[in-house]
Protein backbone atom coordinates (compact mmCIF):
# COMPACT_ATOMS: atom_id res chain seq x y z
CA UNK A 1 0.00 0.00 0.00
CA UNK A 2 2.97 2.69 1.12
CA UNK A 3 4.19 1.68 -2.16
CA UNK A 4 1.81 2.52 -4.10
CA UNK A 5 1.00 6.00 -2.86
CA UNK A 6 4.45 6.43 -3.28
CA UNK A 7 3.99 5.87 -7.22
CA UNK A 8 1.26 7.29 -7.34
CA UNK A 9 2.54 10.92 -5.68
CA UNK A 10 5.68 10.22 -8.12
CA UNK A 11 3.59 10.16 -10.61
CA UNK A 12 1.32 13.07 -9.76
CA UNK A 13 4.70 15.22 -8.98
CA UNK A 14 5.77 14.36 -12.57
CA UNK A 15 2.50 15.55 -14.37
CA UNK A 16 2.43 18.42 -12.30
CA UNK A 17 5.79 19.25 -13.07
CA UNK A 18 5.06 19.02 -16.54
CA UNK A 19 1.99 21.05 -16.47
CA UNK A 20 4.69 23.96 -14.94
CA UNK A 21 7.29 23.48 -17.87
CA UNK A 22 4.94 24.13 -20.44
CA UNK A 23 3.36 27.43 -18.76
CA UNK A 24 6.82 28.75 -18.11
CA UNK A 25 8.11 28.20 -21.85
CA UNK A 26 8.18 31.79 -23.24
CA UNK A 27 6.54 32.76 -26.44
CA UNK A 28 9.10 33.12 -29.34
CA UNK A 29 10.66 36.62 -29.93
CA UNK A 30 9.84 38.81 -32.68
CA UNK A 31 13.60 38.41 -33.37
CA UNK A 32 12.98 34.33 -33.72
CA UNK A 33 9.57 34.76 -35.24
CA UNK A 34 11.51 37.62 -38.04
CA UNK A 35 14.08 34.25 -39.17
CA UNK A 36 17.55 35.69 -36.82
CA UNK A 37 19.80 37.65 -38.10
CA UNK A 38 19.76 35.89 -41.84
CA UNK A 39 16.30 37.02 -42.32
CA UNK A 40 16.99 40.88 -40.42
CA UNK A 41 20.39 41.40 -43.18
CA UNK A 42 17.94 40.52 -46.19
CA UNK A 43 15.52 42.68 -45.26
CA UNK A 44 18.16 45.50 -44.44
CA UNK A 45 19.82 45.02 -48.00
CA UNK A 46 16.46 45.38 -49.73
CA UNK A 47 15.80 48.32 -47.23
CA UNK A 48 18.79 50.17 -48.50
CA UNK A 49 18.06 49.21 -52.03
CA UNK A 50 14.98 51.07 -51.62
CA UNK A 51 16.12 54.03 -49.90
CA UNK A 52 19.09 54.52 -52.49
CA UNK A 53 16.27 54.64 -55.26
CA UNK A 54 13.91 56.64 -53.07
CA UNK A 55 13.75 60.57 -54.64
CA UNK A 56 12.66 61.18 -51.29
CA UNK A 57 16.22 60.47 -49.86
CA UNK A 58 18.69 62.14 -51.81
CA UNK A 59 18.77 65.21 -49.76
CA UNK A 60 19.82 63.32 -46.81
CA UNK A 61 21.43 60.53 -48.11
CA UNK A 62 23.31 62.47 -50.55
CA UNK A 63 27.52 62.20 -49.06
CA UNK A 64 26.24 58.32 -48.61
CA UNK A 65 25.60 57.55 -52.26
CA UNK A 66 28.25 59.83 -53.60
CA UNK A 67 30.42 57.00 -51.66
CA UNK A 68 29.29 54.56 -53.23
CA UNK A 69 28.85 55.99 -56.92
CA UNK A 70 32.51 56.27 -56.17
CA UNK A 71 33.31 52.43 -55.19
CA UNK A 72 33.79 52.89 -51.70
CA UNK A 73 31.50 51.13 -49.91
CA UNK A 74 32.59 51.37 -46.36
CA UNK A 75 29.96 53.97 -44.84
CA UNK A 76 27.04 51.93 -46.79
CA UNK A 77 28.22 48.72 -45.32
CA UNK A 78 28.69 50.69 -41.69
CA UNK A 79 25.32 51.44 -42.00
CA UNK A 80 24.45 48.14 -43.36
CA UNK A 81 25.79 46.85 -40.00
CA UNK A 82 23.85 49.21 -37.91
CA UNK A 83 20.64 48.41 -38.72
CA UNK A 84 21.34 44.81 -38.54
CA UNK A 85 21.92 45.27 -34.84
CA UNK A 86 19.86 47.83 -34.13
CA UNK A 87 16.91 45.97 -35.16
CA UNK A 88 18.13 42.93 -34.15
CA UNK A 89 18.40 43.87 -30.28
CA UNK A 90 15.19 45.86 -30.61
CA UNK A 91 13.49 42.51 -31.51
CA UNK A 92 14.99 40.63 -28.66
CA UNK A 93 18.21 39.34 -30.71
CA UNK A 94 21.50 39.12 -29.71
CA UNK A 95 22.82 41.84 -31.51
CA UNK A 96 23.96 44.55 -29.16
CA UNK A 97 23.56 48.53 -31.30
CA UNK A 98 27.09 50.21 -30.90
CA UNK A 99 26.27 53.26 -32.99
CA UNK A 100 25.09 56.33 -32.07
CA UNK A 101 21.84 56.98 -30.39
CA UNK A 102 19.10 58.79 -32.71
CA UNK A 103 19.57 62.07 -31.98
CA UNK A 104 22.86 62.51 -32.44
CA UNK A 105 22.97 60.57 -36.07
CA UNK A 106 20.60 62.66 -37.29
CA UNK A 107 21.23 65.69 -36.00
CA UNK A 108 21.75 69.02 -38.21
CA UNK A 109 19.63 66.80 -40.78
CA UNK A 110 16.24 68.86 -40.29
CA UNK A 111 14.60 65.45 -41.66
CA UNK A 112 10.84 66.51 -42.24
CA UNK A 113 7.72 64.11 -41.33
CA UNK A 114 7.18 63.19 -45.32
CA UNK A 115 10.88 61.78 -45.42
CA UNK A 116 10.18 59.69 -42.32
CA UNK A 117 7.29 58.04 -43.76
CA UNK A 118 8.56 57.86 -47.02
CA UNK A 119 11.98 55.98 -45.45
CA UNK A 120 9.17 53.63 -43.49
CA UNK A 121 7.44 52.84 -46.32
CA UNK A 122 10.86 51.52 -47.81
CA UNK A 123 11.06 49.57 -45.17
CA UNK A 124 7.53 48.55 -45.36
CA UNK A 125 7.89 47.62 -49.36
CA UNK A 126 11.44 45.63 -48.18
CA UNK A 127 8.98 43.29 -45.47
CA UNK A 128 6.60 42.65 -47.98
CA UNK A 129 9.32 41.37 -50.57
CA UNK A 130 10.06 38.38 -48.13
CA UNK A 131 6.80 38.29 -47.00
CA UNK A 132 6.93 39.23 -43.42
CA UNK A 133 3.36 37.99 -41.49
CA UNK A 134 1.16 41.24 -40.43
CA UNK A 135 1.66 40.79 -37.08
CA UNK A 136 6.02 41.02 -37.00
CA UNK A 137 5.68 43.52 -39.32
CA UNK A 138 3.28 45.81 -36.90
CA UNK A 139 5.34 45.37 -33.78
CA UNK A 140 8.97 46.25 -35.82
CA UNK A 141 7.03 49.39 -37.42
CA UNK A 142 6.06 50.02 -33.65
CA UNK A 143 9.33 49.46 -32.46
CA UNK A 144 11.09 52.09 -34.85
CA UNK A 145 8.29 54.17 -35.07
CA UNK A 146 8.41 55.08 -31.71
CA UNK A 147 12.32 56.62 -32.31
CA UNK A 148 10.71 59.42 -34.91
CA UNK A 149 10.78 61.59 -32.01
CA UNK A 150 14.50 61.90 -32.08
CA UNK A 151 14.92 61.63 -35.64
CA UNK A 152 11.79 64.17 -37.14
CA UNK A 153 13.11 67.64 -37.68
CA UNK A 154 16.66 67.29 -35.52
C1 LIG B 1 12.96 54.65 -37.61
C2 LIG B 1 13.65 55.30 -38.51
C3 LIG B 1 15.15 55.33 -38.59
C4 LIG B 1 16.08 54.49 -38.05
C5 LIG B 1 15.84 53.26 -37.19
C6 LIG B 1 17.38 54.99 -38.45
C7 LIG B 1 18.58 54.40 -38.09
C8 LIG B 1 19.82 54.92 -38.40
C9 LIG B 1 21.07 54.37 -37.97
C10 LIG B 1 21.23 53.14 -37.09
C11 LIG B 1 22.06 55.14 -38.46
C12 LIG B 1 23.57 54.94 -38.27
C13 LIG B 1 24.05 55.63 -37.03
C14 LIG B 1 25.57 55.62 -36.91
O1 LIG B 1 26.24 55.90 -37.91
O2 LIG B 1 26.08 55.35 -35.81
C15 LIG B 1 21.42 56.17 -39.25
C16 LIG B 1 22.10 57.11 -39.98
C17 LIG B 1 21.50 57.91 -40.91
N1 LIG B 1 20.16 58.09 -41.09
FE1 LIG B 1 18.70 57.14 -40.13
N2 LIG B 1 17.22 56.09 -39.22
C18 LIG B 1 15.88 56.33 -39.34
C19 LIG B 1 15.28 57.35 -40.04
C20 LIG B 1 15.95 58.14 -40.94
C21 LIG B 1 15.31 59.04 -41.88
C22 LIG B 1 13.80 59.28 -41.96
C23 LIG B 1 16.31 59.59 -42.63
C24 LIG B 1 16.22 60.58 -43.76
C25 LIG B 1 15.13 60.89 -44.40
C26 LIG B 1 17.56 59.05 -42.15
C27 LIG B 1 18.79 59.38 -42.65
C28 LIG B 1 19.98 58.95 -42.15
C29 LIG B 1 21.27 59.36 -42.68
C30 LIG B 1 21.51 60.29 -43.86
C31 LIG B 1 22.24 58.72 -41.90
C32 LIG B 1 23.77 58.79 -42.06
C33 LIG B 1 24.22 57.80 -43.09
C34 LIG B 1 25.70 58.00 -43.37
O3 LIG B 1 25.99 58.89 -44.17
O4 LIG B 1 26.51 57.30 -42.78
N3 LIG B 1 17.31 58.18 -41.13
N4 LIG B 1 20.06 56.02 -39.19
Amino acid sequence: MKKRILVLSFALISVLSGCKKEEETPAPSLYDRLGGVTAISAVVDQFIANVAADPNMVRTFKPLLDDVAKGNTARVTALRNNLIDQIGQASGGPQMYKGKDMVTAHAGMNITETEFNSLVNDLVLALDKFKVPATEKGELLGVLGGLKGQIVGK
